[in-house]
């Protein structure tokens, strides 16, 4: 990520004009933390002391947002509030694994990470695929969606990890809302949804509280999302990424085995650029890049059948070829893939042509023994 030293300065003073209810300022004490600036998408972590300050601090939260927001050059505002335990050790809100509303947490995720030495794997998991993209925004929680139900209903044991950290949409697009139980109080039971195993970091959090935790802390959720979970025989765990080259990414490309990541671009200039730097860190961590994946390269008007690329077109596929890896998919920029993702049923569960694209590339996977 790139931070742009005058925006992120302007930043910093617009909340330091922010006062919390004790008077001080939202910028003192160094509550301000791990604040990104990356093409007009602004990303900060307010730090509590505990949970008691950080619902008191939602009002100072609000604040910075819309104020953020209404600055030149940014376009939009990602905060999330993280919250210190009674032990001093930071504990995000208190994950709802019993099953039932109510019911009290049985589970901590965002732990600090246990040692561990080298790189791991679930014993039933046979391949493990990053599916990620260098910016926000691209598709690539459409396409984590939409490839694991197409390989599903191309016979796959799949799975599908939600590790978008800083805004979960995979329990909104596989339509699931369930908090996963634990029967046990130690292993998380995933949840099913058209024929895939899931499970999301969202659905351990309460909704619409933003919370997040620094390196360590993130570290240990990841470890427990793949550890902790019940995932079973799977051929494939595909792993929704978070966008950039943040602390999640290093984690998993560090201590995960991983087969390989999947890298999704729309073909603007913009984000071919993020997306370059996105393969440099595979490529820098010994992870193979699989491919490359063009999202929302073709618009075809609902209407009249016109097709418009509005976002340019052939870009993924030029950059493929120049970085010498695999262009695997051009997905286009449909209404009916949109809605269908808000309405928690993914277009390749459906009989949509739209769907065809994502049993092709289910199909490219299978065929090079990849899924
Ligand atoms: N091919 C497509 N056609 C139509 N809409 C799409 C397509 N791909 C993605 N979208 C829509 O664009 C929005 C962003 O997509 P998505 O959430 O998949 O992106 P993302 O890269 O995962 O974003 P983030 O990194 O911010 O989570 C969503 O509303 C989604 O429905």
């Amino acid at each position: 990520m790139t931070n742009m030293p005058a925006l992120h300065d302007t930043i910093m003073t617009v909340l330091d004009g922010i006062a919390l209810p004790d008077g001080t300022s939202l910028a003192s004490g160094e509550r301000i933390r791990a604040l990104t600036v990356d093409a007009g998408v602004v990303r900060f972590v307010i730090e509590a002391p505990d949970a008691t300050a950080a619902r008191a601090w939602s009002g100072a939260q609000a604040k910075a947002q819309a104020a953020i927001e209404a600055l030149e050059g940014v376009g939009s505002v990602s905060i999330v509030m993280t919250a210190h335990g009674p032990t001093g050790s930071a504990s995000p809100a208190p994950a709802q694994a019993g099953g039932q509303a109510g019911e009290p947490p049985s589970l901590k995720i965002g732990r600090h990470p246990t040692p561990q030495q080298g790189k791991s794997k679930p014993s039933g998991i046979k391949s493990i695929i990053a599916v990620a993209s260098g910016k926000g925004g691209v598709g690539k929680s459409t396409v984590s969606a939409n490839l694991a139900v197409a390989l599903a209903r191309q016979g796959r044991k799949v799975g599908l990890l939600d590790a978008d950290i800083y805004g979960p949409s995979q329990p909104r697009m596989m339509g699931v809302t369930k908090r996963p139980a634990s029967p046990d109080g130690e292993t998380i039971e995933p949840l099913h949804a058209h024929g895939v195993t899931m499970m999301s970091i969202g659905l351990m959090i309460k909704d619409g509280e933003a919370v997040v935790w620094r390196g360590p802390m993130l570290m240990g959720a990841m470890q427990q999302m793949l550890g902790q979970v019940a995932w079973g025989e799977l051929d494939v765990l595909l792993i929704d990424m978070p966008p950039g080259t943040g602390d999640v990414q290093l984690t998993l490309c560090q201590k995960t085995e991983l087969t390989g990541a999947l890298v999704v671009s729309t073909p603007q200039d913009v984000a071919l650029i993020d997306a370059r730097r996105g393969i440099s860190m595979f490529e820098k961590l010994k992870v193979p890049v699989l491919g490359l994946i063009e999202n929302m390269s073709t618009y075809v008007c609902p209407s009249c059948g016109h097709e418009a690329h509005l976002f340019g077109h052939g870009g993924v596929k030029d950059e493929a070829e120049k970085m010498g890896v695999p262009f695997l998919a051009q997905l286009p920029l449909a209404l009916d893939t949109r809605v269908a993702g808000d309405e928690g049923v993914p277009i390749a569960a459906t009989d949509s042509p739209l769907g065809v694209p994502y049993m092709q590339l289910a199909e490219r996977l299978i065929a090079g023994g990849i899924a």
